[in-house]
């Protein structure tokens, strides 16, 4: 039985206080020499000690027992029968050091797992930038599960992770209390953080980005003025809520790019109070206040900038989250969509629901695609045809849709097994065939 939701607090990176016990959390210090209810004291730290005040992250955890009593940990390739030939598993951050193709490269979703898989075994890295180890960069995974995780546990020593679910509920009971997330929901759960994952309607499927750098954040909004694009009041971190469970337990970690397995025989999700400013949150996209062009041309992708993780150069983010919601179009004497482009920053594309103003046809729930640093992408024949002979008397409205990117300042090199994958369009770039020469020259 997954642990009951007990609400949530909004805000963003506010300094919360909750307990699922009332009395838990001590008073005027965090390391009393005895606990309430006999619980112990741990603290858990995002971020360096020393980071400066707007920057530090910590949470303190009153808990059954500290998160150091399991056993001795063992590499772990995931369930027998999903390991691809080289024995790496299917989520690692192995994104090699050879030559990587500048091809545009697209996906259709990963397939429904033909046996039991669990939201663990169920992930599938598709590609990647940086490393844990260089503390910078990210890691991109689908996942497709059809399991619960039962009596085993999780977390991620490498990244925080932001879950973009598809398609099916998330049920994800946290150490510091339990996130419920559906499609056009996204949960983020920072790095070490330990978690398990319940599936509500049996089956779900989505996207994971794992950030090896700096702890993503929303934006400054600069011109935009102090409200706009995700406010912070969306954002949701759970209240306290706990199991006592004992048993034989696996817990699973991700370090160093690979997993490992122990024995616990408890579960970890054992956290009675909280307080801090160190926690996992989740946020409805269908929330994001959407600005764009009310004169002329198509605005850079930017505008759209949900959260981000910076990188040592100022403007030029590790990890940029970018959705492109439902909008009206209105924009006179311009081309609509997304214009032909090549940039610096490599984007890899996800699409949650409905259709993309880019694509016509191909790009489909659950698929993605990975347009890396100086190759050329944009509307696809199709689109360019219909959006260069619009009715632009008229607003477009765009309903009924949710893309995102992650975009990144370092090329995203795709795994061999993304590569080699049965579900990848080896067509993809016939798409841009159609797109005729119209140059007519005077005379
Ligand atoms: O390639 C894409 O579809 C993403 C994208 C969208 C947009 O509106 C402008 C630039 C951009 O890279
Ligand atoms: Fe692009």
């Amino acid at each position: 039985m997954a642990i009951a939701s007990n609400g949530y607090q909004s805000g963003f990176g506010n300094e919360f206080a909750t307990e699922a016990l009332s009395g838990t959390l001590p008073v005027g210090r965090n390391s009393p020499q005895r606990v309430a209810h006999g619980l112990y004291a741990e603290q858990l730290s995002g971020t360096a000690f020393t980071a400066p005040r707007a920057e530090n992250r910590r949470s303190w955890l009153y808990r059954i027992r500290p998160a150091a009593v399991h056993g001795s940990f063992e590499r772990y390739l995931g369930a027998p029968g999903m390991q691809p030939p080289a024995s790496i598993g299917r989520f690692h951050n192995d994104f090699g050091d050879g030559p990587v193709s500048p091809d545009q490269m697209r996906w259709n979703p990963l397939p429904t797992p033909e046996r039991p898989t669990d939201f663990i075994d169920g992930l599938f890295t598709m590609a990647g930038n940086g490393s844990p180890a260089a503390q910078h960069g990210i890691g991109i995974h689908l996942y497709a599960a059809n399991r619960d995780m039962d009596g085993r546990y999780f977390y991620d020593a490498d990244g925080e992770l932001l879950i973009v679910p598809q398609q099916g509920r998330l049920h994800i009971a946290t150490e510091l209390g339990v996130l419920e997330v559906e499609p056009q929901e996204i949960a983020v759960v920072p790095r070490g953080i330990r978690f398990a994952v319940s599936l509500p309607d049996g089956e779900a499927r989505g996207y994971v980005c794992e950030n090896f750098g700096a702890l993503l954040k929303l934006p400054d909004l600069g011109p935009i003025g102090s409200n706009g694009l995700a406010n912070p009041r969306d954002f949701l971190t759970p209240n306290a809520a706990y199991e006592d469970k004992q048993g034989n337990f696996e817990l699973i970690a991700k370090f160093q790019g690979h997993l490992w397995r122990a024995s616990i025989g408890h579960s970890p999700l054992d956290v009675v109070g909280w307080h801090g400013n160190y926690a996992p949150y989740k946020y409805d996209l269908r929330r994001f206040n959407t600005i764009g062009s009310i004169s002329f041309d198509h605005p850079d992708p930017s505008i759209f900038l949900v959260l981000h993780s910076p990188s040592d150069t100022p403007g030029t983010s590790n990890l940029d989250f970018v959705i492109f919601p439902p909008r009206w179009l209105v924009a006179q004497d311009t081309f609509r969509p997304p214009w032909f482009h090549r940039n610096i920053a490599s984007e890899f594309m996800g699409l949650i629901h409905g259709a993309y103003d880019a694509k016509a046809e191909g790009f489909v729930p659950g698929g993605a695609s990975l347009h890396n640093s100086m190759t050329g992408h944009g509307p696809d024949a199709e689109t360019f045809d219909k959006a260069s002979s619009a009715d632009l008397s008229k607003p477009d409205v765009i309903a009924d849709t949710m893309a995102f990117m992650f975009e990144t300042r370092a090329v995203i090199r795709p795994t061999r097994q993304a590569v080699e994958a049965a579900h990848r369009q080896r067509d993809y770039q016939a798409c841009w065939a159609g797109l005729e020469k119209h140059f007519t020259p005077p005379g």
